[in-house]
């Protein structure tokens, strides 16, 4: 394989010892925090808080930015999505038309020193996406507290003393309030997620807020990633497991990689990126949020995706296609209508592309093994239709339905279309399973995620498939 290890500073300086206090952090300490964290200069207002203890706080929104979008991309969505998506179109088209109601998710890094952060964000009202542990402790209590734990056997490597504060165990951080939107609370209520990803941690805010980014510092890991959450649905479809062999296919600028490291310690991942600028992004991304001791674990590779297939078949446990797409949320802000009508060009060559990236990861994954496939589009050519054509393909390859695994339990946080095929017919008749309704025939195709007024997240398709033994 034609790859190359990506490296990373050794050394590791907190990038706040706040943590490492013994005080309690006031909440004029958070916002001092917090303030001093915008890089970028937002704007502070006032905010209503349900929060105790800070009700005068401040968030940071966005500064109001205009941006227009492209009409023949957006004049194509409005033909295409009304007659596959009905009547969560409409909605959809106001969220992606208004940038300013669009959520950001905060990922946290569990290499780093997060502390700090985890008590910022729960002042400004995020709380966790997924069910949580809390992996302060394993952080702040050095290597012999981490060797022992039942989440991080075997990691000791991962996390040595040269980049654990020592901190004091702090009884002083806020608990999430009752109303905290974490999932598998009430068992009666909910269907509860059961994955096994317990240090993946991600914090949403039901209001637009967009925590602020942080700046890249030398030898210094970053704390969190910003991400639209419902990226992190391809990776908890995955499941990585520790000692795994995992290939992203198409893996920059890194968010899933960085996720899939904060969920499980595979023995390999492979970040395969064919495009040299986003590579190099790529391995910055790396480079920023994972320490040192991953580099023999973590590899970078420069192939056409498409290539996997024959030169690695059969050789990963877990493989990732986070396709080429249309991308619906950046194209309809696409530079100029001579942009768009390009990029609207390229748009019917994608599914080939993208068949042909999926029968690459088939190929490439052990008899057993998994493979997820997603894109961020709406679009039923590149997601139901690209399942169909490399299903029909490959007859040892099964479609599982995540439908109850992933869909319900996360209702309350992302809209999924019920219909993933979009109420279209499927082209092949034969493919269909004897027994089981067509909504299980959708669903086991895949599922998608359609921004909606208060649940902007997506959108995001995907599908896993296995194959077979
Ligand atoms: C949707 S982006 C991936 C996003 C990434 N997984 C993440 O979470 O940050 C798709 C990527 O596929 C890459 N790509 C395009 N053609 C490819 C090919 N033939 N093989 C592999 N990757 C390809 C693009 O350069 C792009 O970086």
């Amino acid at each position: 394989m034609s790859s190359h290890m990506f490296s990373v500073q050794q050394f590791y300086v907190p990038w706040r010892r706040i943590c490492c206090k013994s005080e309690k952090l006031t909440p004029v300490a958070l916002n001092w925090l917090w303030s001093s964290n915008c890089h970028t200069g937002p704007h502070v207002v006032s905010q209503q808080s349900n929060q105790k203890g800070a009700s005068n706080k401040q968030v940071t929104k966005r500064p109001k930015k205009e941006r227009s979008s492209c009409q023949a991309v957006l004049n194509l969505f409005d033909q295409q999505y009304s007659e596959e998506l009905g009547d969560l179109w409409p909605s959809a088209r106001r969220v992606l038309l208004d940038p300013q109601s669009w959520q950001y998710g905060v990922m946290l890094n569990r290499f780093s020193a997060v502390t700090d952060i985890t008590q910022i964000l729960q002042f400004q009202g995020f709380s966790t996406l997924l069910p949580q542990m809390d992996i302060s402790p394993l952080l702040c209590n050095g290597p012999s507290t981490v060797s022992s734990s039942k989440y991080h056997k075997g990691k000791d490597t991962l996390l040595s003393s040269d980049y654990i504060s020592k901190c004091p165990p702090d009884d002083s951080l806020p608990q999430p309030d009752s109303t905290s939107h974490m999932l598998g609370q009430d068992p009666q209520s909910e269907p509860s997620l059961s994955l096994p990803c317990p240090s993946l941690q991600c914090y949403i805010h039901p209001s637009p807020l967009r925590f602020p980014s942080q700046a890249h510092r030398p030898g210094q890991l970053k704390q969190y990633y910003l991400l639209n959450a419902a990226s992190l649905l391809p990776v908890l479809a995955l499941q990585v497991r520790d000692g795994e062999k995992v290939l992203d296919l198409c893996s920059a600028p890194g968010g899933k990689a960085l996720a899939m490291m904060q969920s499980a310690t595979p023995a390999l991942l492979c970040c395969n990126e064919p495009d040299p600028h986003r590579r190099d992004w790529l391995a910055k991304t790396l480079e920023s949020f994972l320490p040192h001791s991953l580099n023999s674990r973590v590899i970078v590779s420069a192939q056409d995706g498409r290539s996997f297939g024959q030169s690695e078949a059969g050789v990963y446990d877990k493989v990732l296609v986070d396709a080429p797409c249309s991308n619906d949320r950046s194209w309809l802000y696409s530079c100029s209508n001579q942009q768009g009508e390009q990029r609207l060009k390229e748009r019917t060559s994608l599914p080939v592309l993208q068949a042909q990236l999926l029968r690459s990861a088939l190929s490439a994954v052990r008899p057993g093994g998994i493979v997820v496939y997603s894109t961020c589009t709406l679009s039923s050519f590149e997601n139901s239709a690209v399942i169909e054509t490399a299903l029909s393909d490959f007859p040892e390859a099964e479609p599982e339905d995540l439908w109850e695994e992933i869909a319900a339990p996360l209702s309350k946080y992302f809209a999924f279309s019920s219909h993933p095929g979009h109420g279209r017919t499927p082209r092949k008749p034969s493919l269909q399973p004897q027994n089981g309704t067509m909504s299980s025939y959708q669903h086991r195709l895949g599922i998608l995620v359609v921004p909606q007024p208060g649940k902007t997240w997506g959108p995001m398709f995907l599908s896993r498939i296995r194959r077979r033994k």
